[in-house]
């Protein structure tokens, strides 16, 4: 499975600095020229959870094994891109493929940093990018509409649920506001995702701020949160030139650096957590004397489902999943305690898996 979040922004705006700082490589070209990025990176990322240390620590485990989110380093958006400016549209299909956005704004003043608009403005700029997501979706349904026509009036009943809701995005889009302001009713919920609208993908803005600014923000991405804060998406402060340096040192060299700087941790965890949140994922834990793992599902999956996420014959086969909370893990001390205690659970094949969750699988092969 996997869940990807795609980097998005205007040029030079230092997607492919995060990128590189996430990913602790230099796979992404980063430079100070506008459309330095035309080819999509992606790189895989663990997803920071102490609990997954506490857990290895108790029952001894031999590795640690976190779980991982995709990110995508996507080039530059220009005002236009809908139309062929710039690098055009080609590349709106990278957008496409992703689960949730992470809008990166440029909230940093360098006189040597090019500002494709030529000056420091990032709710300008994030309406900027909207537009042209807008405009994009608007394009792509008209074309739909029209290659549904046939299929609606021989009465195929998937194309005319796609159609109403086809329509129900271009009502809103046409008055300027994004698809995911649309309320979609539950059980056209899955048709609604599988139209993979632009405007429909959770957003997180990134305020890539100057190095001072690391710590508290600064006016810029003051007005970022609190344009955030009105749509209803998350923001948050990160100076990605401070992290790609923090990303290439020793752990307790970054702890070092950090304090000097005045955080508490790196701004890359908790993007990386905001993330998470955004999608509504959740991490269940195997945990044995050979590996302590974290595993992400989304929040509400079932026992099975979640079994799925390892192995395709766990969900076919599965028989139950043996239970244990993970504070039950942590305050009774490990697997036989919580089990000689009464804290172990059986769980059947409609049991809801919670964050947390210490889980082995009973299967049929
Ligand atoms: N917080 C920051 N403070 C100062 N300079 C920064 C900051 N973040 C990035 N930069 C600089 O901005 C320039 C552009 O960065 P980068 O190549 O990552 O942008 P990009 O958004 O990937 O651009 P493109 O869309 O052209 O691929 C680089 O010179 C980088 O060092
Ligand atoms: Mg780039």
């Amino acid at each position: 499975m996997g869940f990807k979040m795609g980097i998005v922004g205007l040029p030079n705006v230092g997607k492919s600095t995060l990128f590189n700082a996430l990913t602790k490589t230099a796979a992404a070209q980063a430079a100070n020229f506008p459309f330095c990025t035309i080819e999509p990176n992606v790189g895989e990322v663990a997803v920071p959870d102490s609990r997954l240390d506490k857990l290895a620590e108790i029952a001894g485990s031999k590795q640690i094994i976190p779980t991982r989110m995709t990110f995508v380093d996507i080039a530059g958006l220009v005002k236009g891109a809908s139309k062929g400016e710039g690098l055009g549209n080609q590349f709106l299909a990278n957008i496409r493929e992703v689960d949730a956005i992470a809008h990166v704004l440029r909230c940093f003043e360098d006189g040597d940093v090019t500002h494709v608009e030529g000056r420091v403005d990032p709710v300008a700029d994030a309406e900027t990018i909207e537009t042209e997501l807008m405009l994009a979706d608007i394009e792509s349904i008209e074309k739909r509409l029209q290659g549904l026509v046939r299929k609606v009036r021989g009465g195929d009943k998937e194309a005319v649920q796609q159609e109403a809701l086809l329509r129900a995005a271009l009502a809103v889009l046409e008055e300027g506001k994004p698809a995911r302001t649309v309320q979609v009713d539950a059980e056209d919920a899955k048709a609604w995702k599988g139209l993979q609208l632009l405007t429909t993908k959770p957003i997180l803005y990134v305020c890539n701020v100057d190095e001072g600014s690391a710590a508290e923000g600064n006016d810029f991405s003051a007005q970022v949160a609190k344009m955030a804060a009105e749509q209803g998406a998350a923001s948050v402060v990160i100076s990605a030139q401070i992290e790609e340096e923090i990303s290439q040192l020793e752990p307790d060299e970054a702890g070092m650096f950090l304090e000097e700087m005045g955080l508490h941790e790196a701004g890359l965890d908790r993007l990386i957590r905001a993330g998470y949140e955004l999608l509504h994922l959740e991490t269940y834990f195997t945990v044995g004397p050979k590996e302590a793992r974290a595993w992400t599902i989304r929040s509400g999956t079932s026992a099975p489902k979640a079994a799925g996420v390892i192995h395709g014959d766990f969900e076919k086969g599965f028989i139950r999943a043996e239970t244990i909370a993970y504070d039950d893990f942590i305050s009774l001390g490990g697997e036989q305690k919580a089990k000689d205690a009464g804290k172990m659970r059986a769980e059947g094949k409609t049991y809801i898996v919670k964050d947390g969750d210490v889980l082995h699988f009973l299967f049929n092969t």
